[in-house]
Parts: C-alpha cells; sequence; structure tokens
C-alpha cells in the first residue's frame, strides 16, 4: 500500500452538464489524511465518485503509482479503492456482524474463512460496534448506520479509503472516534484516506491536507492551517471567516454572513 494516487485533469458531466472541470490533484501520499471541502453542489462527491470508477469520466486521469485506474476491471479497481457514500440505505433483514461480513466477502465468491471473520471482528472493534453486532442494521439509528458503514469498508483494507461526509449523523463523541479511526486507518495501514467534510474545524483537526473544490474546480491544495484561514475559502463559501486558537492549541473558525 505504497503508491501515490494521482488526478490528472478530470473532467466529468452528467448529462450535457459539466460538474467537474480538469480537475488535478498533486499526488496524495500513502499514510494522509485529506479532507475535502467545498459548499454544496461543488462537486465533492461526483469526484470521490470518479476516483472510485462509478461515474464515466470526460477526460483525465485517476491513478494509483503507475496504474490507470479506468482500465482495471471494476473488481480490480473496488479492491484498491473503497468509497463510502454519504447515505447508508438498507432494508435488508442483516445484523451488523452480516453486513460486515458481506462487505469482506464481495466479490471473492468463496466461503469465510478464519481470516475472514477475523477481519470483520477487527472491523467491529476498530469502531466500537461489538455491542450491536447482533443488531438487525436497518433498525439502527442513522449514525450507528453511519459507523457500520465505515466498518464495512475496513473489513478489508485498501490502498485508497474515500468517504463521503462519514461524520454527518455523529454526535461530538462520534465524530471524534471517527476521525481518530480514519487518521489510524491512514497510519497503520498505510491508506490514502480522503474524508469530504462540511465542518472546517474538524478539517482543521484531523486533516494533514485540505483540497478545497469550488464550482468543479480545484480552489486551493495546502496544509489546513493556511488554506482554511485564506481568503480563497471565505470566498468560495461566500462568508467571512474569523480565526483563533482554542485553549488546546488547535485552529479555530467561525463563519459569518459577511
Ligand atoms: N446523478 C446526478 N445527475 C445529475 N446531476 C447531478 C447528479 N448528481 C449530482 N449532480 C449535480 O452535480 C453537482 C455536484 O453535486 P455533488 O453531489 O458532487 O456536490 P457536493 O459538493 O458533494 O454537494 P453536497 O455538499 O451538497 O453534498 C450538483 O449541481 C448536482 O446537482
Amino acid at each position: 500500500m505504497s503508491q501515490p494516487l494521482t488526478v490528472e485533469n478530470l473532467s466529468v458531466a452528467y448529462g450535457a452538464r459539466r460538474i467537474l472541470d480538469a480537475v488535478s490533484l498533486a499526488p496524495c501520499l500513502p499514510g494522509s489524511s485529506i479532507a475535502l471541502i467545498g459548499p454544496n453542489a461543488a462537486g465533492k462527491s461526483t469526484l470521490m465518485r470518479a476516483i472510485a470508477g462509478l461515474l464515466p469520466t470526460q477526460s483525465g486521469s485517476v491513478r494509483l503509482g503507475e496504474s490507470d485506474l479506468a482500465r482495471l476491471s471494476a473488481e480490480a479497481r473496488a479492491g484498491l479503492v473503497r468509497f463510502v457514500p454519504q447515505t447508508y440505505a438498507t432494508s435488508a433483514r442483516l445484523s451488523v456482524f452480516e453486513v460486515l461480513l458481506v462487505a469482506r466477502m464481495c466479490g471473492t465468491g468463496g466461503r469465510p474463512a478464519r481470516d475472514d471473520l477475523a477481519a470483520v471482528g477487527q472491523a467491529l472493534a476498530r469502531c466500537s460496534l461489538e455491542p450491536l453486532a447482533d443488531r438487525c442494521v436497518a433498525e439502527l439509528s442513522g449514525g450507528q448506520q453511519q459507523l457500520v458503514a465505515l466498518a464495512q469498508a475496513l473489513t478489508r483494507p485498501a490502498p485508497v479509503l474515500l468517504l463521503d461526509e462519514p461524520t454527518s449523523a455523529l454526535d461530538i463523541r462520534n465524530q471524534l472516534e471517527a476521525f481518530a479511526i480514519m487518521r489510524r486507518v491512514a497510519a497503520e495501514d498505510g491508506s490514502i484516506v480522503i474524508a469530504a467534510v462540511h465542518d472546517l474545524n474538524l478539517a482543521a483537526r484531523h486533516a494533514d491536507r485540505v483540497l478545497l473544490l469550488g464550482n468543479g474546480r480545484l480552489i486551493a491544495d495546502g496544509a489546513p492551517d493556511d488554506l482554511l484561514v485564506s481568503d480563497d475559502c471565505a470566498r468560495v463559501y461566500g462568508v467571512g471567516l474569523a480565526s483563533g486558537r482554542t485553549s488546546r492549541g488547535s485552529l479555530a473558525l467561525e463563519a459569518y454572513l459577511p
């Protein structure tokens, strides 16, 4: 898991409407935790879906090391790039354990072996979901389901983990837990973790790099402490941004209407 992810000149359209316009990203390095920010409809989900190979592209490339992901089979690509969508929809009468096992076994065609069960156990433990293992996933709360979605992605480590607003339904404790998990996945597994986030303070605290998307274009790419206080950031959101430091030394931002 030690290959950089590179996005070059990526353009994506829905019908005749261009959504992503020649987006290029400097190499995303293994072990990095990256926040993708930008206003509603900026194209964050579209970018993640395009990187995951779930959308046709008009132009450009997505590479992991030397491999052009578009040239791989969907199965091979899914082994390299895991995408956790914004919403978790299931009506299946499956337990948390079962959906994690399905995620682990997906595409393998085999029966679960001991290491598959161990991987599911580890994903449950990483997300502190053991107490919910036997509960029907369709009956869980929105926040609990969001943690299950994260745990599903962890059942089979991948070089690239893409998470679309992974903490939108979580309480403050679980937000911190989820970002700690993401940072550990980056640090321990060497994955490239990219999470779309709306909360700039969470991005400030948990990412080591921030990508700012506006109207389908990459507006800025940099360290949180520089990018989040930049004029570009305030301009793209159409807000004023006041900044300071918390008593613990983290960057703190307050947005206001100009
Ligand atoms: N399936 C689709 N068909 C047509 N247009 C779409 C589709 N999905 C998204 N779009 C459009 O693409 C643009 C970007 O949407 P996208 O979901 O990528 O934005 P986002 O930055 O993730 O937004 P948000 O923060 O609100 O989730 C929007 O104008 C949206 O209407």
